[in-house]
């Protein structure tokens, strides 16, 4: 690409230095595949690979096997289990593409690891359990369910036959909160651990524990892209490092010579390059990532505009949303993904030859002082960068135009801050309670949160009821709550609803919100859009309004949903995603034995119940027309896109706080106004401790 300066990726890296490797001294890069690679006109011919062997041809599981003995990892199987045989914990090193998600288990299950038990395979993210169980599942020539599954919220394709099952952190530590010493297993692999999400790091800790338990019994791989490495090493007691090198093909980076200003358009100009007529350019304002033809197809295309299809994968739309952009394109077409990072390591799509990285990621960080969630956008990581143009090479060569200099890159940090040193931890604290940790500030973190973020979260849920006065969990609210996949107020909005009689407007209101951008307001239309949101507004804030919305969703006939979304300005994708998450709320109140109710026309029991678990979160009006947060004093504004904004309201609960060049409250609620007569305080603390 013009302007941009190639380099190998790797080139610069320098190596775990804990680890040792496991398959010979230096890099040992596939220049030019043995076999051709998947994106060939032969391999395309073939067709589509399905999700299970049963349905796929000889010869294709043929070249699969072929391609899994081209992995690094595959050269060093044996050492591999020797080290896992003769040390407990293990940390493995390897990058991208190298084998490691979907070899190791499968070496380890051979290697008779996991007699008498399973193998657990944590993902930081649903959608790579998903697509690498599938995989795994092709290779091994089983069906989902048979020797391999997956497990994601509310989705488990385990049976008792599983012997690899691939999950994300937060279903293994869901299994730990029945059986603390996940005795199922005989191995537990920590996958993307460089990653650092909170699921991992809770994770981390609780198997240190079950190492200690079960001295002879369970196996520990720790599986890194980056090179953390003797990080994890000194944390587990007799860890050994090890380093598999090279990766499955090479990465050729881009970068640019100069900083750009405008990075949308930078990543417009490296992904469409000079391949495409004018009227798609400005359909494509947006692009982010995405894939270019092979070589092989440009030297073959004809000199005419090919199609051009776009696809988004992000974290707010639904599983099968998501792996729409797993689908192949059809011949004659070309693929462009746009992704946030939830695409930035683990998945394989097939077909990807090239990555268009703008360098800048959306992360969210929370301010224990203020309470604040800031969404921002930040520069990435150097590991952040490495895995994703990692996605580049993984059937075949591959290019990553970063549109970034070189020395911006080098002064990038080396890693991602881990989450939980940025987070809201009310879910954390309430989970290792459930956990049976009750010394939350003792417990063995890998890297301890900022210790006001443990306090604040103990007393928000000592004031939701979850807590007792010595800071144990209590029962019900406390179990229950730890339980609810919703953040611990909403989870008291649930609770309280079912006492209330109106536990399905609440579950309503809890997917609605629960989903990003309901209302599309496109900047030539906002008059139209506007006027089309009137129709669900209500005087009784943005919860009702959704609730307005989710109901007359629920109504159509599925034919209309499409025309009917599209007229009233709503996004199909978070309404459907609402209804998604509605249906795994009403599954988990079935299995807690609380009653589906509702309250009809009548919103009062609502609006007492969003008091009940949002009362922390509560603001009252100043004369100067600005609000206070009643807890921390702090001023805050309610968010523009609210229903409430320019309405007279004296005081408001909210969801949260998002720190912008100001702190914005979102989806805001009035205080039902007999609850402000009888004196706010008094209301809004007795409400939460009495567990209503
Ligand atoms: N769904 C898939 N379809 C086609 N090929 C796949 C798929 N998943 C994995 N592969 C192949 O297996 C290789 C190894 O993938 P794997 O996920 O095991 O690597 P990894 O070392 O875990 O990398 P990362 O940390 O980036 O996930 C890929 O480079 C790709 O060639």
């Amino acid at each position: 690409m013009p302007g941009m300066q190639a380099q190998d990726e790797g080139a610069n890296r320098d190596e775990a230095q804990a680890a040792q490797a496991v398959n010979g001294d230096g890099p040992k890069r596939k220049e030019n595949s043995a076999t051709p690679s998947s994106n060939s006109p032969k391999r395309q011919r073939r067709g589509q690979v399905h999700s299970t062997l049963n349905a796929v041809r000889p010869n294709i599981w043929h070249r699969i096997q072929e391609d899994r003995r081209q992995l690094p990892a595959w050269s060093c199987k044996d050492k591999l289990l020797e080290l896992v045989r003769e040390n407990q914990a293990l940390v493995l090193v390897g990058e991208t593409g190298s084998g490691k998600t979907t070899q190791i288990p499968q070496f380890l299950l051979k290697g008779g690891l996991a007699k008498g038990g399973a193998i657990a395979c944590t993902q930081p993210r649903r959608v790579a359990a998903v697509t690498v169980a599938q995989r795994v599942a092709q290779e091994l020539g089983t069906d989902l369910g048979g020797k391999v599954g997956y497990s994601i919220r509310f989705e488990d394709t385990t049976s008792p036959e599983t012997r690899i099952k691939y999950m994300t952190d937060g279903m293994l530590l869901r299994e730990a909160m029945i059986d603390p010493l996940l005795s199922n297993y005989k191995v537990i692999i920590i996958d993307e651990a460089h990653e650092r999400t909170v699921g991992t790091d809770v994770l981390l800790g609780l198997v240190k524990e079950v190492l200690k338990r079960r001295p002879h019994d369970v196996r520990l791989v720790v599986m890194s892209a980056t090179l953390e490495a003797s990080k994890f090493i000194s944390y587990f007691p007799g860890c050994k490092g090890a380093l598999i090198h090279g990766r499955a093909f090479p990465v050729q980076l881009y970068y640019t010579a100069r900083p750009e200003d405008n990075y949308l358009d930078a990543a417009l100009n490296a992904t469409l390059q000079d391949r495409i007529s004018a009227m798609q350019l400005a359909r494509s304002k947006a692009i982010a990532a995405g894939q270019l033809p092979t070589e092989e197809e440009q030297d073959n295309s004809p000199q005419q505009p090919e199609e051009l299809l776009v696809y988004t994968i992000y974290a707010a739309m639904s599983h099968e949303q998501q792996l729409r952009a797993f689908e192949p394109a059809p011949p004659g077409a070309r693929k462009v993904i746009l992704a946030t990072n939830i695409a930035e390591t683990s998945i394989t799509i097939s077909g990807v030859r090239y990555v268009v990285d703008p360098g800048f990621v959306k992360a969210r960080s929370h301010n224990p002082r203020l309470g604040a969630d800031a969404l921002q956008v930040v520069p990435v990581s150097q590991a952040q960068a490495q895995q994703r143009s990692g996605r580049a090479g993984r059937e075949g060569p591959g290019k990553a135009y970063r549109l970034y200099t070189e020395q911006a890159y080098d002064s990038l940090e080396p890693a991602t801050v881990p989450e939980i040193l940025r987070s809201n931890l009310a879910s954390v604290v309430l989970q290792l309670k459930a956990l049976g940790i009750n010394d939350v500030l003792g417990f063995d973190f890998l890297d301890k949160p900022p210790i006001p973020s443990i306090v604040r979260s103990l007393e928000l849920l000592y004031s939701l009821g979850a807590l007792d006065s010595q800071g144990k969990l209590t029962s019900p609210v406390g179990t229950s709550l730890s339980r609810l996949p919703v953040d611990p107020m909403y989870g008291k909005v649930l609770l309280a609803a079912t006492s209330m009689g109106c536990s399905i407007e609440a579950m309503q209101v809890i997917s609605m919100v629960s989903t990003d951008g309901v209302f599309v307001v496109p900047r030539a239309k906002r008059e139209e859009a506007n006027a089309a949101r009137l129709k669900f507004t209500s005087k009784e804030g943005d919860h009702l309004t959704l609730l307005a919305v989710a109901r007359a969703f629920a109504e159509l006939p599925p034919k209309q949903q499409t025309s009917w979304c599209h007229d009233n300005y709503i996004n199909i994708r978070s309404v459907r995603k609402a209804q998604d998450i509605y249906q795994q709320l009403a599954r988990q109140l079935h299995q807690l034995q609380l009653p589906l109710t509702s309250c009809g026309e009548d919103p009062t029991p609502l609006r007492r119940a969003l008091v009940a678990g949002l009362f922390p979160q509560s603001a009252r009006k100043q004369p100067d027309g600005t609000y206070k947060v009643i807890a921390t004093g702090q001023q805050v504004f309610i968010h523009p896109s609210s229903v409430l904004i320019g309405k007279k309201v004296d005081c408001i609960v909210f969801s949260e706080l998002v720190l912008t060049t100001k702190q914005l409250t979102t989806h805001c609620a009035p205080l039902p106004c007999p609850l402000q007569k009888a004196g706010l305080c008094h209301f809004l603390f007795s409400a939460g401790m009495q567990g209503t």
